[in-house]
């Protein structure tokens, strides 16, 4: 098949992103040259099932990390898909919005060891298998195994061991401790503009992302209802 006829190759990388670090994107990076993936798409969750009784930091705030994380790569982009829906935040939904977005493309989900672990735990785990190729990274502190997935419906890769995870950065900033280097230099600047992840909550600022913030929390208290 010409290069020009085969099919678009499509990479989905779904995350809760608070903040996104070097792990991520290392690990999108890995799985993009490994299996030529056309574009990795990145996608803020709004409300991830199984996080849902913690404090996530608003959406529009991850959603913009992420951009700018992603921006210097040509390959990598954003979609807000997961946060227009809202809800809770289900991959197989995040799949058909991306495969209507891209028709016919192929497409493999990006997931690291501890999610792919519970990936049949997920809702419609079955179909998301047929809408998707499932691609499982290393992480250090988890063992990368396939929990009896089909095996032409899974791939194992190694990446680079990135010992980082959002949970420590949030708790790094909180004590004051640098997270220079293991999230992007924007990253690390737009968390200090905003007082992300400080201990004592800082009054609203007059920024523009403060009506965002409001809105957003508004909308997390009604979907919280559902
Ligand atoms: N260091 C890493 N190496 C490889 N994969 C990772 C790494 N960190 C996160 N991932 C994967 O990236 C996806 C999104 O992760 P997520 O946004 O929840 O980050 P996290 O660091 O696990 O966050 P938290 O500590 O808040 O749970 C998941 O599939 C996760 O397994
Ligand atoms: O669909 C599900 O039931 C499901 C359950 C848990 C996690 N996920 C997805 O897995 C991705 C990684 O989640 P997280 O919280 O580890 O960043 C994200 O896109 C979630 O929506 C999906």
């Amino acid at each position: 098949m010409s290069e020009s006829s085969r099919r678009l190759r499509i990479g989905v990388m779904g995350g809760t992103f608070d903040p996104i670090h070097h792990g991520h994107l290392v690990a999108a990076s890995e799985v993009q040259n490994a299996f030529g993936l056309d574009e990795v798409i990145f996608v803020p969750t709004w409300a991830q099932p199984f996080k849902r009784d913690r404090r996530v930091s608003p959406a529009e705030h991850r959603y913009l990390m992420t951009v700018i994380a992603t921006a210097p790569n040509p390959r990598f982009t954003v979609s807000r898909v997961d946060i227009d829906r809202g809800g809770t935040t289900y991959t197989i939904d995040t799949l058909h919005d991306i495969a209507s977005e891209y028709p016919g493309a192929e497409l493999y989900f990006i997931t690291g060891a501890d999610a792919l672990a519970q990936i049949l735990t997920w809702k419609d785990n079955e179909e998301i298998f047929d809408l998707a190729h499932m691609v499982g990274v290393t992480r250090p502190g988890h063992v990368l195994s396939d929990p009896g997935l089909p095996e032409d419906k899974v791939s194992l890769v190694e990446v680079p061991a990135m010992a980082i995870s959002s949970t420590d950065c949030r708790r790094r900033v909180g004590s004051g401790v640098p997270v220079w280097y293991l999230v992007p230099d924007g990253v690390v600047q737009y968390i200090r503009k905003y007082g992300l992840y400080r201990m004592v909550h800082r009054p609203a600022s007059t920024t523009s992302m403060t009506a965002h913030v409001a809105r957003e929390q508004s909308l997390r208290e009604d979907n919280d209802g559902e």
